[in-house]
């Protein structure tokens, strides 16, 4: 089994045949918590979607878990927590049942859920704190609350990688706190977290490491203390001082050609 959760070599990134994330070169080894910083629009969302097929890989390589990018036999393995989603309003669903559907890729076709299924939707609902509100449907809860039960969808079924996009964002203080301990605590038993994030804050204790997205290329890698001040973003980092170089990326590299190019035909 390898070590890394995720080898990006020259990885080129896009919808269609639009590049967004170009000539990207990342590695990140099992266990480790990664913030994913950059302005709006710079390709933060584009790169997490196409570690998980839901973006298109147009060049270089991507591997997850160890294959390339699509080709995991073993669903479940990776947990995704989209952008800006709640849990439709229209949803009749109890907390119990959305949480619950996390944990099918476990189930495979035909198994029914089982004691340690049952168990592991119980845990992923206690993690994020709601376990007094397991048989309450998803549209009672706050924005926040609702968040909260799609990172403990994300967390049923165990994942040895779990990618998030904006998991504070316009989450309460209550729920911002809920998360920074239940991502600590899966950190911790040794899950990889790759966190897509404006505001680094909430989640500085539980995230080291920092790659920094601007206009599509990766600008840094390296300590998340150690992050210049990126637009758009709440970074932390220790006053005047200057990004070191890490891993060949720097903060002051030249910016590269601004927005999207067309890889087959080079236009915009
Ligand atoms: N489905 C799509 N099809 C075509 N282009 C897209 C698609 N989704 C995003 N883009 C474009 O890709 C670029 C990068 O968007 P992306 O969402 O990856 O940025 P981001 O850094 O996550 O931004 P934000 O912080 O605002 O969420 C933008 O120019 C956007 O218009």
């Amino acid at each position: 089994m390898t070590d890394l959760a995720l080898r990006l070599a020259g990885a080129t990134i896009g919808y269609g045949d639009v590049a967004i994330v170009r000539d990207a070169d990342l590695t990140v080894r099992r266990g480790e918590a990664v913030a994913v910083l950059g302005s709006n629009g710079s390709g933060k969302t584009t790169l997490s979607r196409g570690l998980l097929g839901l973006a298109t890989v147009l060049g270089g390589t991507v591997e997850v878990l160890g294959a390339p990018v699509g080709r995991q036999r073993e669903h479940g393995r990776i947990g995704y927590v989209p952008q800006r989603h709640t849990v439709s309003g229209a949803m009749p669903a109890t907390v119990r049942e959305v949480v619950g559907v996390g944990r099918l890729p476990r189930l495979g076709l035909f198994r029914r859920p089982g004691p340690r299924d049952r168990a592991a939707v119980a845990e992923a609902v206690d993690a994020v704190g709601l376990a007094d509100r397991l048989e309450d449907p998803v549209a009672a809860l706050s924005g926040g609350q609702q968040r909260r039960v799609l990172v403990a969808r994300a967390l049923a079924a165990e994942p040895e990688l779990l990618v998030m996009d904006e998991p504070t964002a316009g989450v309460d203080a209550a729920s911002q706190a809920a998360l920074a301990a239940v991502l600590a605590r899966v950190s911790a038993a040794g899950t990889t977290l790759l966190v897509v994030t404006h505001e680094t804050g909430p989640l500085s204790g539980v995230l080291m490491r920092a790659v920094v997205v601007d206009s599509g290329r990766l600008t840094f890698d390296g300590p998340l203390a150690a992050v210049g001040p990126v637009a758009g973003a709440d970074c932390h980092h220790p006053a005047g001082a200057a990004a070191p170089p890490v891993r060949g990326y720097r903060l002051d590299q030249p910016r590269p050609a601004p927005d999207a190019v067309r890889v087959r035909d080079g236009s915009r």
